[in-house]
Formats: C-alpha cells, sequence, structure tokens
C-alpha cells in the first residue's frame, strides 16, 4: 500500500517529522505551527535553500502541513499606488515570521527565453510600469554552478507581481520548493520576519548571487531604486528582478 512516499501516512496529515518536509540543505521545515523554522533572514532576500514538501507522489491530502506552499495565498494583502514604484503591496494583517506568504506564479521559461525577453523589457520599460521577469539562482552546495528558474508573471501571474524591490532584502524571502512527484520546482514566498499590517511587501529582486550587488553600468537600462533602504544602492539590480 502506497502512503505518503517518506513517512507512509495514507491520506491526512503528515507529522512535522516527515522527511518529505526535510530540506537537504540546512534542515529547514515547517514545525507544528505551520511556520517556516530556521528563517533569520541571513541571505537577504536570495534563495539560500531549497524545501521538500509532500506531493502528488503522495497520498496525503493537500491540507498536510508539508503542502503550506500549495494551499493558496495565506494572507490579507492589500494593493495602493506609489508614485514613484508603480503597484504596490502591503499586508492587510501581521505576519508571523516564517508563514508562507504566496507562490510566485507566472510563466516558466527557459534561460534564452528570458534573455530575450530582458532585452526587450529593458528597452521597452517605462518607469512604474515594470515586468516581472524573476529569476531565481539556486546555487550548487559547491558554489561553482547554479541551477536558473524564470518564472515571466508579466502577462500571467498573481498577486507577488507587485512586490517591488527592497535593497535590504525586504520581508520576504524566495525558497524554492519541490515536491514529491512533481518535475518541476516552484517558487514560494515566506515572511522573513514578523511582517506588521500595514508594511509594504518586498523583496530582494535578483543580482548576481555571489553575494555582491550589481546595477547595470549602461545607464540606458538604470533604473532609479525608491526602496527607501538604508543599504539602497540607487539602482535596481541589473540583470532580473
Ligand atoms: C514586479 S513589478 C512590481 C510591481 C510594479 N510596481 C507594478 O506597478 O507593476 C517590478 C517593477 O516595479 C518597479 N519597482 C519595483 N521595485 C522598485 C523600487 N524599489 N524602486 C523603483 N521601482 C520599483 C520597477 O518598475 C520594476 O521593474
Amino acid at each position: 500500500m502506497l502512503g505518503c512516499n517518506s513517512c507512509r501516512l495514507q491520506g491526512g496529515v503528515c507529522s512535522s517529522d516527515c522527511p518529505c518536509n526535510r530540506s537537504h540543505n540546512g534542515g529547514h521545515y515547517y514545525n507544528d505551527d505551520g511556520l517556516l523554522g530556521a528563517l533569520q533572514g541571513s541571505n537577504r532576500g536570495r534563495v539560500g535553500f531549497s524545501l521538500r514538501e509532500c506531493g502528488p507522489a503522495c497520498r496525503c491530502s493537500l491540507d498536510c502541513r508539508n503542502r503550506r506552499s500549495q494551499q493558496g495565498l495565506q494572507v490579507k494583502i492589500e494593493l495602493f499606488k506609489d508614485d514613484r514604484k508603480g503597484w504596490t503591496a502591503a499586508a492587510a494583517e501581521d505576519i508571523a515570521q516564517g508563514k508562507f506568504v504566496c507562490q510566485y506564479a507566472g510563466e516558466l521559461i527557459t534561460i534564452a527565453e528570458s534573455e530575450r525577453r530582458l532585452a526587450i523589457y529593458d528597452r521597452h520599460e517605462a518607469p512604474c510600469t515594470g515586468h516581472a521577469l524573476l529569476i531565481v539562482r539556486e546555487w550548487l552546495p559547491s558554489c561553482q554552478a547554479c541551477l536558473r528558474i524564470n518564472i515571466d508573471a508579466t502577462k500571467v501571474g498573481n498577486v507577488a507581481r507587485f512586490f517591488n524591490h527592497s535593497c535590504g532584502g525586504g520581508n520576504l524571502e524566495l525558497v524554492v520548493v519541490r515536491c514529491s512527484g512533481s518535475p518541476l520546482p516552484h517558487v514560494a514566498m515566506f515572511a522573513r520576519r514578523q511582517i506588521a499590517t500595514g508594511e509594504e511587501l518586498t523583496f530582494l529582486y535578483g543580482g548576481p548571487s555571489d553575494g555582491t550587488e550589481a546595477v547595470a553600468k549602461d545607464d540606458s537600462v538604470r533604473r532609479a531604486c525608491y526602496c527607501g533602504a538604508k543599504e539602497c544602492l540607487g539602482f535596481l539590480p541589473a540583470d532580473s528582478l
């Protein structure tokens, strides 16, 4: 008989000890309150680890606690318009550190297609009508190579496409999630720290993942950043969200 392929549960809710829920990288997993543990915001918005969740290969139900990032938008969010940044999203309720907020939904595209689209977006983007092409680099333990995931939410996406950039790392963490039995990973967004009602929801957009920040050297594609963080570099990251 098949159950969850790790803890063998037949339907229902896996225990928080379910091995599906144990990351190979740093021991990140959901605690009994459904919050992602060990999120200290140390990697300033970069994808620092991936997470395994139960998935189609398991027999547990969708409300399994090891499927938090598959359960849709989990917090109340409101949208407003900022004169300089365009559409902006804010928490409409307090959000606990480690809480799943939402996935970054959009078209999953190849690297070549993402480069093609970025070249077009860089040429045509007007201020405050920015594209929403997210490039996530997930580094292998050797740090010599990375897996690159390209999600374009410019035309098709969810509320995450309204989350703006903060040079200070923002209050959201990106996590690559792999579900048992699912061939493709997805990108989930979690609260890096306690977020108060009314706070803008932000994360660190792309840039090289070697720990240094970069902005485009070509003035024609440099875009001013208005994040207001004390670490602000004055420009949005160069190559991607
Ligand atoms: C994914 S969209 C975010 C939603 C966007 N504000 C909108 O109105 O659709 C990314 C675009 O928002 C704008 N943006 C995001 N963060 C910003 C910031 N810190 N300063 C200035 N513009 C920002 C840029 O135009 C960027 O290309």
